[in-house]
């Protein structure tokens, strides 16, 4: 079913939840709300969900305003992140439990409460544990629990609160998939919360990045990653490297060194940041153009090398991650100096102080552009 929420406003005493949110989800669509902790996903879940009520704007399920439908007949399955399960009923009666409070006239028989309890446990592979109680459970199989409890009332709308942050990492991952291709087979129109932005990449369709209350940026995850439309968004999907440039005429000089301005963008004067990601820091041959860092730290995690390095030209750390295949990443050591290039960047017009008078010639903080170096730095 098709989601359109408009101007959403909502406030907690005097703090504003909710800033004018507007967004449009498809049928069928898997998305994810992102954001750190506080930026309002729950508030919009809630809202959604007929749990809270917005001070303004509006919510139209299918086309319809759904502020006069009481929760009930909203028919949202919502999927908590503590279980919530009923302890001292079995699996078969937590996942009946929908349709058995159902008013009389639409309650189906005990048969067909049986039949469509066993085909959703089937569903979430948990056959032949009908008959235990949540105590006798791992996490990962009561939120399956859950989440057969949410589709037995055959929902419109699946709404999920941070349905696998009490989970260990590695059951996260495999539920994760998991819950993709339950997706891909139920093809329920399905909203879910995280602050993970792995979970949010791997799983979603569309990303919306919250911060503060309000969207920062709606896209695929490729969209999202690849083109961040906000420093926010850059910095919290996958962490950053800010460096200060200067632009003039077509390049931007950045440490000492000359990279292209984005392309499609013809001129650009004035103060700018090149915001960089950390794996986008590339050790460069000595011989060529590049900037002078010293490496503070060497840290494996995983296939991934880390280092903090010491950049000369700006006394300031930076986070550069290498393959730990990578040909000659062993020979390097903290005290070496090397010398980085940058792969790809986004460049945003600089946040002049407060007051100053900007000498940038595009909107202070917009998106000038995302490049991948086109072989100038070697
Ligand atoms: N019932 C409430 N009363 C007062 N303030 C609230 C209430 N519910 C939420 N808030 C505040 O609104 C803001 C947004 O909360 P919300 O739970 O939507 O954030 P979130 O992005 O889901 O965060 P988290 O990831 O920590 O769950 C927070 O600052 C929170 O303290």
């Amino acid at each position: 079913m098709q989601i359109q929420i408009r101007g959403i406003q909502k406030t907690f005493g005097s703090f504003q939840a909710l800033g004018g949110v507007d967004l449009d989800i498809e049928s069928g669509e898997l998305i994810a709300l992102l954001g750190p902790s506080g930026s309002g996903k729950t508030t919009l879940l809630r809202t959604i969900a007929g749990l809270e009520f917005a001070d303004s704007g509006r919510i139209l399920f299918g086309g319809e305003d759904a502020a006069p439908l009481p929760v009930r007949e909203r028919r949202v399955g919502f999927v908590f992140q503590h279980y919530a399960l009923f302890k001292h009923m079995t699996v078969f009666e937590n996942v009946a439990f929908g349709l058995r409070v159902r008013e009389r006239k639409d309650r189906p028989d005990n048969d067909k409460i049986k039949a469509k309890v066993l085909e959703l446990l089937d569903l979430v592979q948990l056959s032949g544990l009908d008959k235990r109680y949540p105590s006798q459970l791992s996490g990962g199989q009561k939120q399956r629990v859950a989440l057969a409890r949410a589709l037995a009332i055959e929902p419109r709308v699946l709404l999920l609160d941070e349905p696998f942050g009490a989970l260990d990492a590695k059951v996260r991952k495999d539920l994760r998939r998991w819950l993709r291709s339950l997706h891909d087979k139920t093809g329920y129109t399905t909203i879910f919360v995280t602050h993970d932005q792995e979970e949010a990449l791997e799983l979603a369709d569309r990303v919306v990045v919250m911060n503060k209350g309000r969207i920062e940026q709606v896209g695929s995850t490729d969209e999202v990653y690849e083109h961040p439309a906000t420093p926010f968004v850059f910095d919290f999907l996958g962490g950053v490297n800010v460096l200060p440039g200067t632009a003039r005429g077509q390049n931007i000089d950045v440490l000492g060194v000359d990279v292209p301005l984005p392309c499609g963008i013809h001129e650009h004067t004035g103060p700018v940041d090149v915001y960089v990601r950390p794996g986008d820091l590339r050790v460069g041959d000595p011989a060529q153009p590049g900037f002078e860092a010293e490496i503070i730290s060497v840290q494996r995690t995983g296939p991934i090398v880390r280092w903090d390095v010491h950049a000369k030209a700006l006394d300031q750390r930076l986070e550069v991650e290498i393959p730990h295949l990578h040909h000659d990443v062993s020979r390097h050591a903290p005290g070496q100096i090397v010398r980085l290039r940058l792969n790809q960047y986004s460049v945003f017009a600089r946040i002049p102080p407060p007051g100053a008078k900007s000498g940038s010639t595009l909107p202070d903080t917009k998106l000038i552009g995302r490049e991948r170096e086109r072989g100038r730095l070697g």
